[in-house]
């Protein structure tokens, strides 16, 4: 039985469980803080729900999280009703004026609403999720990655102190990625790179990145071919080899960026297994890929 078959198909005793038993492992992140990105392919109501239930729980025990989304097949739909054509370059959205609208009112307008909707309606009556787009409090300082990109911008600065302030006040911030240059001009941010840049900012513990894959995989037709630790010299050379397809290369980009910039542990783990999040905290072997800067396998651990 493969990882991901296993842990499919979860009772809501086995949830409880899961909540239960991760309790003495997240206490060891008390007063740290981790970054969870939720790829728009994960992006789902049940486990959307899952992901509230594990953040809250992280919280309860003073884990300061920022949630960070995307939202790619989110803004093809936006695209698709407004006859947009959509292109990507390098796993990068191709992004003129009009498509910029679009992404800003997708992510921004709605996925971003709909998380934050659904946070705080599993946190009753403690709603701490807050929505904050990367250019509320100039959060997302961006420049243009290269004209032929259009606006597609990369971050030049994180105001951290936008989200550290949330967090003191025991607040959850959920991020969308649209960031704006100093003229005000907003640009579409990858959100695995704008994740990577917060986790950064913040001084995160870990970075998670919830996708819809068991986690990389050495052949990606293959799910049983999950590679459970990488070095980031090792993710380099995958990229470089041109294994790795489509959405995987910003995603993988982003994991060695935030190990080489002092993230001690980013990984990449299936968002489409409920409490997937919880359960990498909770077991000793975690799931998904883990990806550390350095030394070895078995220092990794
Ligand atoms: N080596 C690989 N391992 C795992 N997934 C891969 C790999 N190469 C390509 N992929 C694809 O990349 C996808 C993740 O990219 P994407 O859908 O853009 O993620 P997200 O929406 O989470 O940002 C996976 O669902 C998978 O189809
Ligand atoms: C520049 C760029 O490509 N921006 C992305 C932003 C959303 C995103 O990154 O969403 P996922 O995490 O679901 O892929 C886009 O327009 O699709």
């Amino acid at each position: 039985m493969t990882q991901h078959s296993r842990l499919h198909g979860l009772t809501p005793a086995d949830t409880a469980n899961i909540l239960v038993e991760a309790l003495p492992y997240v206490k060891g992140f008390a007063g740290k803080t981790i970054v969870v990105k939720l790829g728009g392919n994960a992006i789902d109501a049940e486990v959307d729900k899952a992901l509230a239930q594990d953040v809250l729980l992280l919280r309860q025990v003073g884990v300061r999280c920022i949630v960070v989304h995307g939202g790619g097949p989110q803004i093809d739909e936006t695209l698709q009703a407004f006859n947009i054509e959509r292109k990507f370059v390098d796993g990068l959205r191709v992004t003129d004026a009009d498509t910029l609208q679009a992404v800003r009112m997708t992510l921004v307008g709605k996925v971003n609403r709909d998380l934050v909707a659904k946070f705080n309606v599993e946190a009753a009556d403690n709603p701490v999720a807050v929505g904050v787009s990367g250019e509320d409090g100039g959060l997302l300082v961006a420049r243009q990655v290269k004209s032929e990109l259009g606006f597609v911008g990369e971050v030049e600065q994180v105001r951290a102190s936008v989200l550290t302030r949330l967090l003191d006040e025991g607040l959850v911030p959920v991020v969308s990625t649209v960031g704006a240059d100093r003229s005000g001009q907003p640009y579409n941010i990858n959100a695995d790179a704008a994740a990577c840049a917060i986790a950064a900012a913040v001084g995160a513990e870990k970075i998670v990145y919830l996708t819809a894959a068991p986690g990389l995989l050495e052949d990606p037709s293959d799910p049983d071919s999950l590679i459970p630790r990488l070095l980031a010299s090792e993710a380099e050379d995958m990229i470089a080899s041109g294994k790795i397809g489509d959405g995987m290369i910003p995603k993988l980009t982003a994991c060695i960026s935030a190990v080489l910039e002092g993230v001690p542990r980013a990984h990449i783990l299936d968002g489409r297994i409920a409490h997937s999040l919880l359960i990498e905290m909770l077991t000793d072997e975690g799931i998904g890929t883990m990806i550390v800067k350095g030394g070895s396998h078995a220092d990794a651990g």
